[in-house]
């Protein structure tokens, strides 16, 4: 089969390259290929095993090289699961170009001893840009007032209504989730005059920053929540009705983790009933689809899951994957390991 399968597919470029290099499987193509090239990124160190580009369905496109690739490249929109790496009996790593590894099921590459590598720090500067910038706009309605200028309002019905903007400064800002975003969240926000507060899987003793291991205690002290944890089973609609209710009316939440942290229909339900003040939403729970109720809604602010997407973080996160895989294929110490079987 496995020939019959190479006469039909130039998917990782046979031709050309040397049928002794490491073979990594690419399923989909993840987003920093569009933005910085395929010739930059995939380096010629590899056969790039591009599955999306070969004729034959996925499951015998994947039998033909099962004994042979080694290597898994990844993002978010291709998840890599027990019944694919049962597939693929040679794979001892998984790099997934992106921070989050929700959709990598850790559990079994931990089993079958196959170490993963994520996206690093190399997305904290723009993840924490994109929060805060989502919760000033929440709070000060630019995109809001925007809209009100371009729709020519401001002509037809005077000022933009004072009443519902807020000011930033002084504001207590709960950072759910302190790792390499939620730190810079927290620098940006002391910068601007913040209160910060925060819960983590574990209090940070080099930090002074009040901590709260319950969640619904944090929503309880705060006048924003930033949402900025990894999604995982513990952290799956972890922020519920009972944390909308600590928040309260005056409370605005921003997510720039995963969509299902937060109970999405709840909060739908919060922000049409005005049981929290608004949104400032990056990710939501069943992509690309996002409540239609929100987009009346002008104390929220939606962002089509682009927060940490800039060209200077996907040129930093196309050497980490390269230098992720260096370091693998040279038995040296991964550079950003979530595991290291
Ligand atoms: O959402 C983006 C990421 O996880 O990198």
């Amino acid at each position: 089969m496995a020939d019959q399968e190479e006469e039909q597919d130039n998917t990782g470029d046979q031709n050309h390259k040397p049928q002794d290099l490491p073979q990594v499987l690419i399923l989909k193509p993840p987003p920093v290929l569009s933005v910085i090239g395929e010739e930059s990124f995939l380096s010629n160190k590899y056969q790039f095993l591009k599955a999306w580009e070969s004729p034959l369905p996925l499951h015998q496109f994947l039998t033909a090289h099962a004994g042979s690739i080694q290597a898994i490249l990844c993002s978010g929109a291709s998840p890599v699961t027990d019944d694919l790496l049962q597939l693929l009996p040679s794979v001892r790593l998984v790099v997934t170009a992106s921070a989050g590894t929700n959709h990598i099921d850790l559990e079994a590459c931990h089993r079958r001893g196959i170490s993963v590598t994520n996206a690093g720090n190399v997305f904290s500067d723009d993840g924490a840009d994109a929060a805060v910038g989502l919760l000033i706009d929440v709070l000060r309605k630019i995109t809001a007032s925007d809209r009100y200028v371009r729709q020519g309002l401001w002509v037809s019905e005077g000022d933009y209504p004072l009443g519902s903007k807020f000011q930033l400064r002084g504001k207590r800002v709960g950072i759910v989730g302190l790792g390499g975003i939620g730190l810079e969240i927290a620098k940006r926000l002391e910068a601007l005059g913040c209160n910060v507060l925060y819960t983590s899987r574990k209090k940070k003793t080099f930090l002074s920053y009040p901590f709260y291991s319950d969640v619904c205690q944090l929503a309880a002290h705060s006048d924003a929540l930033i949402i900025c944890c990894a999604l995982t089973d513990q952290t799956r609609h972890m922020i519920d009705k009972d944390v909308f209710s600590a928040l309260g009316k005056e409370g605005v939440i921003v997510n720039v983790g995963r969509g299902a942290i937060v109970d999405e229909k709840e909060m739908v339900r919060c922000l049409v009933h005005g049981e929290i003040a608004g949104a400032g939403l990056d990710v939501f729970e069943n992509e690309p689809d996002v409540p239609k109720e929100l987009f009346e809604l002008d104390n929220v602010v939606l962002s089509p899951h682009r927060a940490v997407f800039t060209p200077e973080s996907f040129m930093a996160l196309c050497e980490l994957v390269v230098g992720n895989l260096e370091a693998f294929f040279s038995n040296k110490p991964l550079l950003s390991p979530v595991m290291d079987v």
